[in-house]
C-alpha cells in the first residue's frame, strides 16, 4: 500500500548522498534477499549512475550478494546499446561492469529502430518474467519491483514521463514509448506510472541546483495542478535523497 508521506533525507554534499545511498541500497539488498531470495532493481539514466559509485567500492563490492540481483531500466533511449546516449551503456560503464551481477540477470532493451516495437518487446519480457514467477504482480496487476532508483530532470520529469506529454497519464500499459521527448534524444521507452508506483521501495536521488524548483514543488504539501511527474511518484516506501543544492528551495531552507 503506498504511503502518503515520503522520507526526505537532506545531506550536505553529493558525496554524502552517494555514501548514504550506498548504505541504503546495500541494507535493502540484504533484507530483501534474506526474505525472498532475490533483489530486483530498476535503474534510471542521468546523474543517478554516478551517485551509485560507492556501491562498486569496498565494503559493498565484497559484501553485497550481487548474484541475486536483477537489473531493469525505468526508461531507455531508443538507440543501439553501444550508443553514447544509451542508459544501458551509462550504467554498464559507471556501475554494472564493476560488480559481479550475472549477465543473464541484466535486462537491457532489445534495440530495433521502432520505439513502439521496443516498448512492446520490453513489456512482453516483463510479462514473461511475471509468468515464470521471477517478478511478482501487484494486486492491481502491474509488476512489483523491489527497488526503483529514479532521477529528476529540471522540468520535473521522472523516467521519460514529461510534464507536457501524454505518456504520464497512461494507466494501462506497463511500458510505453515517446517519439518527441523534450529532452534529447527524442525516441525513448519508459515504464508507466502504474508500474513505477507499484514498487516496494523507491529512492528519488537529486544532487543538483538545477532541479531545486522541481523538488520544492513536488514536496510542497500544497499541490499545483497538474502536478509535476516527480511529485506523482509513490511506493510502499518512498525516500528522497537530496544534497543541499537540490534542497535549497524547500521552505525549511528558505
Ligand atoms: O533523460 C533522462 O533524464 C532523467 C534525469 O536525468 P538527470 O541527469 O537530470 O539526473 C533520468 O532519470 C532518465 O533516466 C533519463 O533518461
Amino acid at each position: 500500500m503506498p504511503k502518503q508521506n515520503p522520507n526526505v533525507v537532506i545531506l550536505s554534499t553529493e558525496e554524502d548522498v552517494a555514501e548514504s545511498l550506498a548504505l541504503y541500497v546495500s541494507q535493502l539488498s540484504a533484507k530483501t534477499i534474506q526474505e525472498k531470495g532475490s533483489f530486483s532493481v530498476v535503474l534510471s539514466g542521468g546523474t543517478l549512475i554516478q551517485t551509485l559509485r560507492k556501491l562498486t567500492l569496498s565494503p559493498y563490492k565484497e559484501t553485497v550478494n550481487w548474484s541475486k540481483w536483477l537489473i531493469f531500466w525505468v526508461d531507455e533511449r531508443v538507440v543501439p546499446l553501444d550508443n553514447k546516449d544509451s542508459n544501458y551503456l551509462l550504467a554498464w560503464n559507471g556501475f554494472l561492469s564493476k560488480v559481479p551481477i550475472p549477465k543473464d540477470r541484466i535486462f537491457p532493451i532489445n534495440y530495433t529502430r521502432s520505439p513502439q516495437a521496443v516498448a512492446k518487446d520490453y513489456e512482453a519480457r516483463l510479462r514473461n518474467l511475471v509468468e515464470r514467477k521471477v517478478l511478482p504482480l501487484s494486486p492491481t496487476g502491474f509488476p512489483k519491483f523491489d527497488l526503483m532508483l529514479l532521477g529528476v530532470g529540471p522540468d520535473g520529469h521522472v523516467a521519460s514521463l514529461f510534464p507536457n506529454r501524454p505518456q504520464r497519464y497512461d494507466l494501462t500499459d506497463w511500458v510505453t514509448y515517446i517519439t518527441d521527448s523534450p529532452k534529447l534524444p527524442p525516441e525513448r521507452i519508459t515504464f508507466t506510472f502504474p508500474v513505477i508506483n507499484s514498487s516496494v521501495n523507491t529512492a528519488i536521488v537529486v544532487t543538483d541546483k538545477e532541479e531545486a524548483d522541481a523538488v520544492a514543488i513536488a514536496l510542497n504539501p500544497v499541490k499545483i495542478l497538474p502536478p509535476l511527474p516527480c511529485g506523482e511518484v509513490k511506493a510502499e516506501s518512498l525516500t528522497w535523497f537530496l544534497d543541499k543544492d537540490a534542497a535549497s528551495k524547500l521552505p525549511i531552507n528558505a
